[in-house]
């Protein structure tokens, strides 16, 4: 089996609702490797180009104030990179379909997803679906130093930047 890279989103739901412990030692189960991970805050950028896909879609709007938080009242999610054979293919299959209630039910989505009353899949989890998407949304979401192993090709940049130091 290839080596792949997929990024994991513990969603806004999936924290508010304690279940980030639960969906590590599922996920664990896999036997792959986490190489990065961070909480988000997710701007409105970040969730529209992160969901750029589905921008045509009657749903998008919500979708977009899901992974931002407005319906669990926490503006973070839980970013991670899992790395190893057939990492794609093992977390999508642990993580179940994108429809709750179509999910297996020993599933992560299966056992913890729902459909709110607004329509919105409330799933708990994104796991990229492809390595071309993998690829797309590990760069979106991290920087080249926050993972530690090299996944991708990078260049040096000399950036001026302000930015905060601990005093
Ligand atoms: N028909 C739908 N009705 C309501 N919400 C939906 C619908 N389809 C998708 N969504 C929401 O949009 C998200 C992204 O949909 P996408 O088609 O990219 O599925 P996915 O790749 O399985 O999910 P994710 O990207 O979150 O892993 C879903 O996780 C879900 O929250």
């Amino acid at each position: 089996m290839e080596t792949q890279a997929t990024l994991i989103l513990i969603k806004p739901d999936g924290l508010k609702r304690s279940l980030t412990g639960n969906i590590l030692t599922r996920l664990s189960e896999t036997k792959l490797e986490i190489v990065a991970a961070k909480m988000v805050r997710v701007s409105r950028e970040l969730a529209a180009e992160h969901y750029r896909h589905l921008k045509d879609k009657p749903f998008f709007e919500d979708v977009l104030r899901y992974l931002m938080g407005e319906f669990h009242d926490r503006r973070k999610v839980m970013a991670l990179i899992y790395w190893g054979e057939g990492a794609i293919t093992k977390c999508r299959s642990l993580a179940g379909a994108t429809n709750p209630e179509e999910a297996d039910s020993v599933s992560i989505r299966g056992s913890y997803g729902r459909i709110t009353t607004r329509g919105v899949y409330e799933n708990v989890v994104h796991v990229s679906a492809i390595p071309e998407d993998a690829e797309r949304e590990i760069k979106l979401w991290f920087e080249p130093d926050e993972i530690i192993v090299d996944l991708y090709p990078t260049r040096t940049v000399v950036e001026s930047k302000e930015k905060r130091a601990w005093i």
